[in-house]
């Protein structure tokens, strides 16, 4: 007998979840508030380019899809610093050459898992369809036609919450149950803004790697696309001064960028339009339980973790999610309370501490990665990686270019600090054992 499964959303999650369980056996339709990422002019100033890591890879190569997608992007082999005084620092993201994140437009992305979920698997889209209600113990959805106003009801076995940080089913499958919902934003927002290819169609800086221009007061990274651009994402607090709040003319986003990112001007001749043309973009935290709802609902991406986008994380975790998601629905074909509980048990520990990550990566990248220190610990990190290479792995390249389960990533790393401070301290020891006793030994000393 067929199955037949709902998913809220088209986005990354949703696309990938849809191909996974068509594969199981399932008959599929997704229902998606927006347009056909497919569609021309689709996600216009919105883009958000995404860096893609072991994680997503992982998860893309089982659904057989990892060479369509690395054929689009971009690699990145590192993050190159942007001085204020205009000079720059190449910071490698791995301590082996092979380990570089790829740099890929959201839309297009997007575009290739919508289509090879309704072309390989027969997935069934229906664009412009808004979810607004669940019946969870169904388990049915009502949907509602976005030309029309018409909604409709749909009964599944499977409902799968799809839809982003702010999950309309997140909200209707906790609904009047304990269950735990912490949120933040921060308090900080973001813009698009592009830095085309030049005139002849080099690109205007290299492409090998993230742009990042640090700083307290604002925050700028760019994300090279195939074309020879590259995607800027401005970051500055909401209020204040400066702020996104006081850029209200021309003259004033000028003055900000030339005096936060001065070499970043001149790369930006649309600086002034797109500034004013794109939306301010938000950035926020969500930690939640339970994910399902018996072997009827369950969530997978941001809609269960969003978290801030500073780790480049949000897509790879969402990823491994369907991945995960997958091997438990064929760990368990005919019990699904069980497969859905075995699922949250495995990933929400892990998306927890992913959340706490990317708020540190926020400061790291904002306050830390210009420093001369940040260098210094990041070359001792390589050096103590190549001497040691099982026993040591910096927290960086365990995130991104491994798929160690973020916690124990973690609690790893925090071994290895701990060992790093007692070597410290026993050599500090040493040297001061070893001048006590030179002293001693010093003629005419008894
Ligand atoms: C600036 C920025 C940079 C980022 N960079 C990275 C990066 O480098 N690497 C990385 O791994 N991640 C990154 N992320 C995070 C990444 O974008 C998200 O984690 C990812 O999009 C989550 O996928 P998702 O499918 O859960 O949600 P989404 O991709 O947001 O998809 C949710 C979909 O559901 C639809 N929807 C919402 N409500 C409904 C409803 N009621 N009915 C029907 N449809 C609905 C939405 O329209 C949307 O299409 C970044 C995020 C931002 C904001
Ligand atoms: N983790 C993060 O910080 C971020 C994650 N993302 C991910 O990308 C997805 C799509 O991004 P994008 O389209 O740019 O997102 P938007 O900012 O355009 O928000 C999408 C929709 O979510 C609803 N929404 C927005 N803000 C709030 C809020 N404060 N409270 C309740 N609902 C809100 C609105 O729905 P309606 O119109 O129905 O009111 C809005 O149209 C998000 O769903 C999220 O998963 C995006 C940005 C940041
Ligand atoms: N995707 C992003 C979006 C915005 C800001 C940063 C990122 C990063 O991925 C930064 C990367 N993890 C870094 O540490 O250099």
């Amino acid at each position: 007998m067929t199955r037949h499964a709902v998913i809220a959303g088209a986005g990354l999650a949703g696309s990938l979840a849809a191909g996974y369980l068509a594969r199981r056996g399932y008959s599929v339709r997704v229902f998606e508030r927006r347009g056909d990422p497919r569609a021309a002019g689709a996600g216009e100033g919105r883009s958000i380019n995404l860096g893609l890591s072991a994680r997503g890879m992982r998860a893309l190569a089982a659904a057989g899809l990892l060479d369509d997608v690395l054929a689009r992007s971009v690699p990145m082999r590192g993050r190159v610093v942007h001085h204020p005084d205009g000079t720059t620092a190449f910071q490698p993201y791995g301590v082996a050459a092979h380990q570089i994140l790829y740099s890929v437009l959201r839309r297009d992305l997007n575009a290739l898992l919508v289509d090879a979920a309704e072309t390989r698997h027969g997935v069934t889209f229906h664009f412009g369809h808004r979810l607004d209600r669940i019946d969870r113990d169904a388990p049915a959805v009502r949907v509602v036609d976005a030309a029309t106003g018409a909604a409709t009801e749909v009964a599944a076995d499977l409902v799968v919450g799809a839809d982003g940080a702010f999950s309309a089913v997140r909200e209707q499958l906790q609904h009047g149950r304990r269950a735990d919902l912490h949120r933040e934003f921060l308090d900080w927002g973001y813009k698009e803004l592009t830095i085309p290819a030049g005139a002849d169609g080099r690109p205007r800086v290299r492409l090998d790697a993230l742009h990042v221009w640090p700083g307290q007061a604002a925050m700028m990274v760019a994300h090279p696309n195939v074309d020879g651009s590259l995607t800027c994402t401005l970051f500055a607090p909401f209020e204040g001064e400066p702020s996104l709040a006081t850029l209200d003319t021309p003259a004033a986003v000028r003055g900000f960028v030339r005096r936060y990112f001065p070499d970043a001007e001149a790369l930006m001749p649309r600086l002034v339009e797109e500034f004013f043309d794109h939306p301010v973009g938000q950035l926020t935290t969500v930690r939640t339980a339970p994910w399902r709802h018996a072997g009827k609902v369950v969530l997978v991406g941001d809609a269960c973790h969003a978290v801030y986008p500073f780790y480049g994380q949000g897509m790879n975790s969402a990823f491994e999610d369907c991945l995960v998601l997958d091997e438990c629905l064929g760990a368990y074909p005919y019990d699904a309370s069980r497969a859905l509980a075995e699922y949250e048990r495995r990933r929400r520990p892990h998306t927890d501490v992913l959340a706490d990550l990317s708020v540190r990566n926020f400061v790291e990248l904002r306050d830390r990665v210009h420093r001369p220190a940040y260098a210094a610990k990041a070359a001792a990190d390589r050096m103590l990686n190549r001497l040691a290479p099982r026993a040591w792995t910096p927290l960086y390249t365990m995130v991104a270019h491994t798929t160690v389960p973020y916690a124990d990533a973690l609690a790893r790393a925090r071994r290895q600090d701990r060992i790093l401070r007692c070597s410290a301290a026993l050599a500090a020891a040493g040297a001061a054992i070893g001048s006590y006793a030179a002293l001693r030994r010093r003629p005419g000393r008894r």
